[in-house]
């Protein structure tokens, strides 16, 4: 080869390398970019470290159960899978029903605005976003209904990342996020014109101690909606493939047990509530939930290059890769769930704080 196809060639590749990097986009393009991928709250030097210990908890798994880890635990998680979902997913961190001739972000939004619609709330009134992530579902509801909505999320990092997207998307008037423990809100008694929680719950130890606390600040006659993640009526705990199904669900995704389907409205009425409506989102007419999930493997694999790339090069901290190789694998799980009918994220339940 000459000295002219050999710069050829090395400038050619390199162009290649920088595009792929820096401008080949990830599932979901506006946002976060590969190149940002950060830790959370957590310095760049800790997520491998952060990362190892996600797993630590797994190997004592009491100590999931009891409400003061929990944090901890929860946090962990979310410091070091922010980023990846904000860019590989988007805003809004659950599943929705597919819709046939619609956008994933159209099936998204049209799934929170349910949750709203199913409260009766009216323009003015204080809602709740229990464990909200970074805020999509609560833009997407302030958005469609004109209530002030309170978010609440353990992880500091989604408190500063929702906080960037209400002021960017000019709804830091109706939206305010706060970082707490929803076990413990930092909010009055009788407070709030009504509660939702999307997909946020099951990471509670005990379903019960959630629930009272929405309770008890919602204000008496007002409504609680929330998207539940629970096994199904076909889940068999003597079937092998059934259990790997659900711990793999549970390890990936910071669980700390999956409930059964038939126990939410249980807990619900006793903590006090009235059980308004309950059912299964993802049931038939419903289109699969998890076929975006699906269809998104070849993204995955490109992903998962990018980042290794990206680590390699010293862009991306340390532990990036097993983040995301963690939620490679998640990815299968939760599509085996969806696909033998044995696990929902979509279990709805509506309920009323009864009368004073
Ligand atoms: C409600 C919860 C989160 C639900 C989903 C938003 C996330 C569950 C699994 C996540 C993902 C899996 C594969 C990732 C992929 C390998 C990567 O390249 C891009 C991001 C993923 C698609 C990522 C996105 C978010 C999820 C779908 C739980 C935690 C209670
Ligand atoms: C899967 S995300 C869903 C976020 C949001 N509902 C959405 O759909 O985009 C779960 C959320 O619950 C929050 N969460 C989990 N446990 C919590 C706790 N104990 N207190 C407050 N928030 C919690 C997480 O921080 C995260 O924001």
């Amino acid at each position: 080869m000459d000295s002219f196809s050999l710069f050829f060639t090395t400038a050619l590749l390199a162009g290649g390398l920088y595009w792929f990097v820096f401008f080949f986009g990830s599932a979901e393009r506006k946002g976060k970019r590969a190149v940002d991928l950060s830790g959370g709250s957590i310095s760049r030097d800790n997520v491998h470290d952060n990362y190892k210990q996600y797993w630590s908890f797994f190997r004592r798994p009491k100590e999931i159960e009891t409400t003061e880890k929990v944090p901890a635990f929860v946090d962990t998680f979310y410091n070091l899978v922010t980023d990846i979902y904000e860019w590989g997913w988007g805003q809004s961190f659950h599943f929705s029903p597919s819709i046939p001739g619609k956008s994933h972000k159209d099936a998204t939004r049209i799934h929170e605005e349910m949750a709203v619609d199913l409260l009766d709330v009216k323009p003015g009134n204080r809602i709740i976003d229990v464990g909200c992530g970074v805020g999509g579902p609560m833009r997407a509801i302030a958005a469609h209904s004109k209530a002030n909505v309170v978010g609440i999320t353990i992880n500091e990092y989604q408190v500063k990342r929702a906080q960037i997207h209400n002021k960017k998307a000019g709804l830091d008037s109706l939206c305010e996020v706060v970082c707490g423990n929803f076990l413990q809100m930092p909010f009055a008694d009788n407070s709030f014109d009504g509660a939702y929680s999307i997909e946020a719950t099951c990471h509670a130890p005990k379903l019960e101690e959630v629930y009272a606390e929405i309770y008890r600040v919602l204000k008496p006659g007002s409504k609680y909606v929330s998207y539940e993640w629970v096994t199904t009526e076909l889940y068999d705990g003597n079937n092998s493939e059934h259990v790997e199904v659900i711990q793999g669900i549970e390890r990936g995704d910071a669980l700390p047990g999956l409930r059964s389907y038939d126990q939410i409205a249980e807990i619900a009425k006793k903590v006090g509530f009235q059980v308004v409506k309950e059912k299964d989102l993802a049931k038939p007419p419903s289109h699969p939930w998890w076929s975006r999930l699906k269809m998104g493997r070849i993204a995955y694999w490109r992903n998962h290059v990018l980042v290794t790339i990206l680590s390699w090069l010293g862009i991306a901290p340390k532990g990036t890769v097993d983040v995301h190789e963690m939620l490679f694998i998640t990815a299968d799980y939760l599509t085996r769930g969806g696909e033998t009918g044995i696990f929902t994220p979509m279990h709805l339940i509506v309920c009323k704080k009864p009368e004073a």
